[in-house]
């Protein structure tokens, strides 16, 4: 992968999304609904999609259902109503074989990081590469030089419990990506961070979506959104609309 330099000025920070995908979708949802339990319907009539290619932010006041929609699309959550496709393959029919080869696809990053606590911050990044079959000889240079990026070339040895909650975060992103996937989906990738190295990571994200990745990152902070020109999907009130002012641009179908 070639990644941007540490130190470059944010070179061309124009993801793909900017430009017309002519591909297919990734992620489809069509009339989705979700609730929790006999709770109220946290979601409703949600219809989006996501291009191949595309590279979207996903913004919405606190609670309004960011993550939840995030698990959606990695299947870590059924809608309770209506449906959803991902990479062309209707989740609802996916057997556990299935479920488990469409997650490999996707490189996810959770606001609690799950790291793997009696693995080293290397071997954390290195486990996609592993279950992917590759040899140590094989991944070392690449799992080095991501870490290197990312500010964890010093860390490489420690295990989670010894890092701070921002390295902890740098470390999940570098593994989501280590495997260049096909899709990325971030919960606050850059909550822990300061800002320098939230558009450090930034630049990560956009270079892997240049490389052919389809990016979605659920973001509440509006100054990383206006650093690139990408799509903005904003959830309000168990709706989805385009663009941050959610009443303006209703986008029912939000494609
Ligand atoms: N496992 C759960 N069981 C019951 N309710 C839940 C569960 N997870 C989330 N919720 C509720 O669903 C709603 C949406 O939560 P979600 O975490 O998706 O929002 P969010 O937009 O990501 O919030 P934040 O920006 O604070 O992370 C909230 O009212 C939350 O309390």
């Amino acid at each position: 992968m070639t990644r941007p330099e540490p130190n470059s000025n944010s070179p061309g920070l124009n993801p793909a999304a900017a430009r017309p995908s002519g591909g297919s979708d990734i992620i489809a949802f069509r009339d989705v609904g979700l609730r929790y339990g006999r709770g109220p319907e946290i979601l409703s009539d949600v219809n989006l999609s996501l291009p191949q290619g595309s590279f979207s932010f996903l913004t919405g006041p606190s609670g309004a259902g960011k993550s939840s929609l995030l698990k959606l699309c990695y299947l870590a959550l059924t809608p309770s109503r209506g449906h959803i496709s991902v990479f062309g393959e209707v989740a609802a029919l996916l057997d556990n074989r299935k479920s488990q080869a469409v997650r490999r696809r996707i490189g996810v990053v959770l606001q609690d990081f799950t790291l793997i606590d009696h693995l080293s911050v290397f071997e954390n990044v290195s486990l996609p590469l592993r279950v992917a079959g590759q040899s140590r000889a094989q991944y070392t240079q690449d799992v080095t030089e991501l870490l290197q990026w990312v500010g964890l070339g010093h860390r490489m040895q420690a295990f989670p419990p010894t890092l701070s909650g921002g390295e902890k975060q740098r470390a999940a992103i570098a593994r989501a990506v280590i495997a260049k996937p096909n899709l990325l989906i971030a919960d606050e990738p850059t909550g822990n961070v300061d800002p320098e190295i939230g558009r450090r990571l930034l630049r990560l994200f956009a270079e892997m979506n240049r490389m052919g990745t389809t990016v979605m990152i659920a973001t509440h902070d509006i100054d990383l959104i206006q650093e690139l020109d990408a799509r903005v999907l904003r959830i309000e009130d168990g709706r989805i609309y385009k663009g941050l002012n959610a009443r303006s641009d209703f986008g029912e179908g939000v494609s």
